[in-house]
């Protein structure tokens, strides 16, 4: 395949800017060129330097007006819920029965989920996110119609079955035993295909018996890769659950390191009310947590503290949640974000920002290798985000005299509508009509 080119602006992260300082954590190029090749990047420069240099064959895509980053990465999301977006008056545990448990169990049908699972993988790209880390149901049969479409698109993603043997309606229960043995047919079936990786996905500690998450652990350390997917302290309620169910654990996150399942590739949806210990046990074991700002706000849960975790060396990546999360746009969850920190009296800067929505995801799921930056030999998963996607987008822009004030600018007006076109190891995954 020849190679192909993108020119456009071009602005990626190196580093995390609290590690760095701003100056030297991103690479940005007013006029700049992508170069591409068999789904990986080969080359990023300026324009005027670079586009001399390509092979004759080479076909160069203008995108003026434009900014290319990498593709979002979302650490946290149900592709199930989507039914059930935007439902009102609950908090977790009353959503979670009202909502959430009767739209998972139209699972069982896997025509349904295959449907469910086109238009979510849909939604994502059509948003710019090009890696997810993605709960199923209980079903192994959601699994397989996520990965099959996954796929068909030749997408990085991250996904399992749902572990739940109590707390939960029959409907949407399995047992210690087959749920174990579920998630290791999907993980022979799944596990490395293509660009897909598998997580080992108990719900949360109340949904799983201790038996089921003794074996959860087993499985978590019997294949190379695998990833750990959970929920954490999101809401006092749960909070006082957990202590109730296992009184003999010194707090939540005791729970899951009890059973094995904390450590490089573990990802805890949430964590708001953590105490210090737990903080410092997930940052050094390299544990990540994933922040959901629209979900946390929607749901009432409270304030994600990301100086708190940062200061334990926590790995934090981005999710939207949905369906709690209201959105599927990583921009929009930038832009609560912003908002949960003022309130704590915390800045988000747009650089810090595209970190967490890029690279620092890319990090928090042990990716930093193949996504997350611009930089060649990695996978060619990007976006190109429009300046002029809405009126108020296009007079705002106008009218910013910095990079960083576009970039904040775009972060707390852009959503989908910003999205021109999403690109996943090259192939152009997502155009957003005239
Ligand atoms: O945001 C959430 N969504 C869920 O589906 C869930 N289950 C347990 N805890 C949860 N939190
Ligand atoms: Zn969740």
């Amino acid at each position: 395949m020849p190679a192909k080119a993108y020119r456009a602006a071009l602005l990626h992260c190196l580093a995390d800017p609290r590690e760095v300082g701003e100056e030297a954590s991103y690479e940005f190029f007013e006029d700049g060129l992508l170069v591409v090749e068999d789904g990986r990047i080969v080359r990023i420069g300026a324009a005027d330097a670079l586009l001399g240099r390509l092979s004759p064959d080479t076909e160069v895509t203008h995108y003026p007006d434009a900014l290319i980053t990498p593709g979002f990465i979302d650490t946290h999301i149900h592709y199930p819920q989507v039914g059930v977006i935007g439902s009102y008056g609950t908090q977790l545990l009353d959503w979670l029965e009202t909502y959430t448990f009767p739209a998972e169990g139209r699972f069982a049908d896997a025509e349904h989920a295959r449907e469910q699972a086109r238009f979510f993988l849909g939604e994502l790209l059509r948003n710019g996110t090009t890696t997810a880390l993605v709960f199923g149901t209980v079903h192994p049969q959601s699994v397989d119609a996520f990965f099959e479409e996954a796929l068909s698109l030749n997408l990085r993603m991250i996904a399992g079955k749902v572990l739940m043997d109590r707390n939960a309606p029959d409907y949407l229960t399995d047992t210690a035993d087959s749920g174990y043995a579920e998630s290791r047919a999907l993980i022979e079936r799944w596990h490395g295909r293509g660009r897909l990786h598998y997580a080992v996905t108990p719900r949360f500690a109340p949904t799983s018996t201790p038996e089921q998450l003794a074996l959860a652990g087993k499985l978590f350390q019997e294949f190379s890769g695998l990833y750990m997917h959970t929920h954490i302290s999101e809401n006092r309620d749960e909070v006082a659950w957990v202590k109730s169910l296992f009184p003999e654990r010194k707090n939540y996150l005791d729970v899951y390191d009890h059973h094995g399942l904390i450590g490089a590739r573990s990802v805890f949806a949430h964590g708001i009310h953590l105490c210090d210990d737990e903080c410092r046990r997930l940052g050094e074991t390299g544990s990540a947590v994933a922040f959901c700002p629209t979900s946390n706000l929607f749901l009432g849960s409270g304030l994600f503290d990301l100086a708190k975790l940062e200061g334990h060396g926590v790995r934090v990546g981005l999710g939207t949640d949905v369906g709690g999360g209201t959105s599927f746009s990583q921009l929009q969850s930038l832009n609560e974000a912003y908002k949960i920190l003022q309130l704590q009296g915390q800045k988000l800067d747009p650089f810090k920002a595209l970190y967490l929505a890029t690279l620092g995801g890319a990090r928090a799921l042990y990716l930093e290798d193949r996504i997350g930056n611009l930089q060649p030999g990695k996978d060619a998963d990007f976006v190109v985000l429009d300046y002029q996607a809405t009126p108020l987008i296009a007079r705002r822009l106008a009218g910013a005299s910095s990079l960083r004030e576009k970039l904040f600018a775009l972060m707390i007006l852009g959503d989908d509508r910003t999205v021109k076109a999403t690109y996943a190891a090259g192939n152009r995954v997502h155009h957003r009509a005239a």
